[in-house]
């Protein structure tokens, strides 16, 4: 029997969809070469809009029950993806989707946005301990558009993974494990300029053309680009999933807002941490595992 490929991905994200939304073919491309994917989600999503016209009695406002439903889209879309590790911080006692910035959502009693983080990243760094990946991928400080459980989510994994490798303390009583490359997600200028001018060419097409809706980081500060284009099937499958947050029509998808973007191969990753014996990484990675 072939030995089993070592490599382990985290990646932790806020609420269902964001994962494929921003790396659903690097988490299909690595699971087909037999990489551990390992999904944490920090909510379920409870205060999402709903684009389902049919689904809309199960919003926050109305029967609140879009959590359970979130989640097993949340679990179609990981079929899809061929990613079997997925996991909901602290489960059943999980923390509840925040809604936008200054909602008043922001304000109940168990929103991610309230939480501390230091309390929240303990159970994700034990979960960094069991699992030992070489390479987390969260998002940066900003959380990629401002929204509070994004913004959250960052700070509680940059935490965890200071955690999971203090020797002191061990969250879980697991050995410490030092991630070697924590990498932000990022959306280079070109790439969404690509994306809007191939949604201006399309003749017919249900989605509103709005650059200025997507949040873009200057080319350079992306490090690292994963060409998950044999995967787009896959990506567009999982991004059907999550089905009362987003449609899909043709190579594009729009969340509640309708400005298309999209379906892109290419997945692009900012270098945060390395570990300090670590060879330098070059300028533009193909791989979130070089060089480990
Ligand atoms: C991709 C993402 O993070 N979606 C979040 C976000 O949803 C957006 C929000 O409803 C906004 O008001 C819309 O204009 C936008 O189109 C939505 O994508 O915030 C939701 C509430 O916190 C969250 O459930 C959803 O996953
Ligand atoms: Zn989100």
């Amino acid at each position: 029997m072939a030995d089993a490929d070592p490599r382990c991905l985290l990646l932790v994200h806020a609420h269902p969809d964001d994962e494929t939304i921003d790396n659903g073919a690097t988490m299909a491309r690595y699971a087909a070469e037999g990489v551990h994917v390992a999904l944490v989600t920090c909510t379920l999503g409870e205060e999402g809009d709903i684009v389902v016209p049919e689904l809309a009695h199960l919003g926050a406002a109305h029967e609140d029950r879009l959590a359970e439903h979130r989640e097993g889209e949340l679990r179609n879309a990981m079929s899809a993806l061929g990613v079997t590790d997925h996991r909901i911080l602290r489960g059943a006692d999980r923390y509840r989707d925040s809604g936008m910035m200054g909602s008043p959502s922001n304000d109940h009693p168990r929103s991610f946005w309230r939480a501390d983080p230091d309390e929240a990243a303990l159970p994700l760094a034990d979960i960094i301990r069991e699992l030992r990946p070489q390479v987390m991928v969260t998002y940066g400080p900003d959380g990629g558009y401002g929204h509070p459980d994004h913004i959250q989510t960052h700070r509680v994994a940059m935490r965890a993974a200071e955690l999971a490798g203090l020797a002191v303390d061990p969250p879980g009583g697991r050995e410490p494990h030092i991630v070697s490359k924590i990498y932000w997600n990022c959306h280079p200028r070109s790439a969404a300029r690509f994306s809007a001018k191939a949604l201006q060419a399309e003749n017919h097409t249900p989605f509103l053309l709005d650059e200025s809706a997507i949040s873009v980081t200057d080319d350079s500060f992306a490090t690292c680009v994963i060409d998950g284009s044999g995967h787009l099937a896959a990506k567009a499958a999982a991004l059907r999933a999550h089905a009362t947050q987003l449609s899909v029509h043709g190579p594009f998808f729009a969340l509640s807002n309708n400005v298309g973007r999209l379906i892109a191969g290419e997945e692009h990753y900012h270098l945060a941490h390395r570990r300090p014996d670590l060879a330098p990484a070059g300028r533009l990675e193909g791989d979130l595992f070089a060089g480990i």
